[in-house]
């Protein structure tokens, strides 16, 4: 009998998969209301109430999976799961339509001053001419972030008979034309947007990006919403604009911080808000809730589960073999990702040597997850990545060689872009490491670690000394510095390792050294 404790509200309807099941137990309680049982559950259910924390997980012996009713997993700590082995799904599809919904319904209620007008009508007052508003139809709508949801907010916008900018760094050129939305620089969409829509990931690239210099790029007159994680629109910076009246009004489902308390944009009659609704209605509810225990289903019944989001399910003993190779193709993957930071449309995976002859499934999949992680919202590992990859109309393939070149074993990558091709090789040293030991047509050897930075330039006398000097005006330590070329006086590379990472204005510095073309920080 697997025991399985749901401890938010989860759609009762949703759970009936489980209900099926005669070796399913399922207890509906609070965590805190059955804190002596906590090590009989062999499952755990959630939506956003229950904070998993590393506590509550090592409370919870018995415990093998955590499901996640909806997609962010920001109440999880995923880290402590997967140390632990307990594997995390979510239902990463389920609520998408909702809250692209939801994003339409708070962009027709922003520039129409609906909620505004519903308070004066309640309040007994009778004032047509302070709630004059704007149509969409004609409007140019700039999508940033052009995943699940941002697209389907696209095709309501078309709908409407608005034009949709799309900016998205990973977007291909037929997934937009397939949409009816033109791919736009980040610049282009701040410049010509009327409104614009945030539907990317919070990440260390998203985080504050639309700040006070984004914001300043916008059309005076524009409006903002945003239902994807609060951070992306920096809220501090955005008060400002609001007061000199650049930006007309914001929408906004989420913050910094839930909730927000008493934050001064609740003041602004223009910034009309929601609870983090995006999610919140019953077919929502319903899709995920289904999804999760379905999937539960499977897992207990030792099938193999779709949407996790941490650990696959690979036996010890395959693991034990592959592992070392594992961690090369999550590096490569990533690597080649940020030095590709274009949309591309096909990974070709090649393996030579010792590695050829283990189940190299598992270790393309992990490389394809390290490709994949900086592009999406969710944590992408080996169970979800070939799913992931196909939503994003990427293809793979492995092939096998004889031709090792000196090296025990090889991976060897090839990433297919628009107008570019990218090949990165890496082999595995037992006692010693991962080395990377050719990249983009060089061979080199530096080690696939922490900050790295590329720099291409022509091979000419000096170059060194003055990548130090910079570096060292900016007070950044270099560990370790590996050069290469493929002829004398050609293209040369170098790869540094540095202590800590650079900032825009060290890239700037290096990119106006003469002879240097190229400059691109990689973080492994
Ligand atoms: N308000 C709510 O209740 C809900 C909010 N969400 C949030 O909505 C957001 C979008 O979710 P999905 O569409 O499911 O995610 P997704 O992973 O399908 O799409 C994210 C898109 O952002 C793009 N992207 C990544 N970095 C970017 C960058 N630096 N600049 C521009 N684009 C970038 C990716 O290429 C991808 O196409 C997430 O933040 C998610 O947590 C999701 C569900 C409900
Ligand atoms: O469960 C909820 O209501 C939150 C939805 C959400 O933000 C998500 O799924 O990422």
């Amino acid at each position: 009998m697997f025991r399985v404790l749901v401890s938010d509200a989860i759609s009762e309807e949703g759970l009936a998969p489980l209900r099926t099941s005669a070796h399913i137990d399922i207890v509906q309680q609070k965590v805190s209301e059955v804190e002596e049982q906590l090590h009989t559950f062999d499952a755990l259910l959630v939506r956003s109430a229950t904070k998993v924390t590393e506590e509550l997980l090592e409370k919870m012996t018995n415990l093998k999976i955590v499901g996640r009713a909806g997609v962010g997993v920001d109440n999880i700590d995923i880290d402590a799961a997967t140390k632990r082995g307990i594997v995390v799904i979510n239902a990463p599809n389920g609520n998408t339509i909702s809250a692209a919904e939801h994003t339409f319904a708070m962009m027709a209620a922003l520039v129409r001053r609906i909620p505004q007008a519903h308070i004066s009508v309640k309040s007994r007052e009778w004032n047509r001419s302070a709630f004059v508003g704007n149509e969409l139809l004609g409007k140019k709508l700039g999508v940033i972030g052009f995943g699940r949801i941002g697209s389907e907010v696209a095709k309501r916008a078309r709908a409407f008979g608005m034009t949709v900018h799309v900016y998205d760094p990973f977007l291909t050129k037929e997934r937009a034309e397939k949409l009816g939305v033109s791919i736009h620089s980040l610049d282009d969409v701040l410049a010509s947007a009327d409104i614009i829509t945030v539907h990317t990931p919070l990440t260390k690239e998203t985080r504050g990006l639309l700040g006070t210099e984004n914001l300043a790029k916008t059309k005076k007159g524009v409006y903002l919403v945003n239902c994807a994680r609060g951070g992306i629109i920096d809220e501090q910076a955005l008060i400002p604009f609001l007061e000199n009246g650049h930006v007309a009004g914001v929408a906004l489902d989420v913050f910094e911080q839930e909730p927000p308390g008493d934050h001064p944009l609740l003041a602004f009659d223009n910034v009309i808000v929601t609870p983090h609704l995006g999610a919140s209605t019953v077919e929502a509810q319903l899709n995920v809730a289904t999804q999760v225990a379905e999937e539960l289903l499977h897992f207990f019944e030792g099938q193999p589960v779709t949407s996790s989001i941490n650990l696959p399910a690979l036996s010890k003993d395959v693991y034990e073999k592959i592992q070392s190779f594992y961690h090369l193709g999550r590096k490569l993957g990533l690597i080649a990702s940020q030095f590709m930071n274009i949309p591309v449309q096909e990974l070709s995976v090649t393996y030579a040597g010792t590695v050829a002859d283990l189940e190299t499934t598992y270790i393309t999949r992990s490389l394809l997850a390290g490709f994949l992680q900086p592009r999406v919202a969710s944590t992408v590992n080996e169970v979800n990545a070939a799913m992931v990859a196909k939503e994003r109309g990427i293809t793979y393939g492995e092939k096998f060689s004889d031709e090792t070149h000196g090296y025990a074993n090889s991976i060897s990558l090839t990433v297919h872009g628009e107008n570019k091709t990218f090949t990165i090789k890496g082999t595995h040293v037992p006692n010693y490491g991962d080395r990377i030991v050719h990249f983009d047509g060089v061979a080199i050897d530096f080690a696939p670690e922490g900050h790295l930075l590329y720099i291409q330039h022509q091979d000419r006398p000096g170059m060194i000394g003055k990548v130090g000097n910079v570096l060292g005006a900016h007070d950044i330590n270099i560990a370790t510095m590996q050069v290469g070329r493929q002829e004398a006086g050609g293209k040369a590379m170098m790869i540094l390792s540095l202590d800590k990472p650079v900032d825009d204005a060290v890239l700037k510095a290096l990119t106006q050294i003469a002879d240097i073309e190229t400059v691109k920080r990689l973080e492994a």
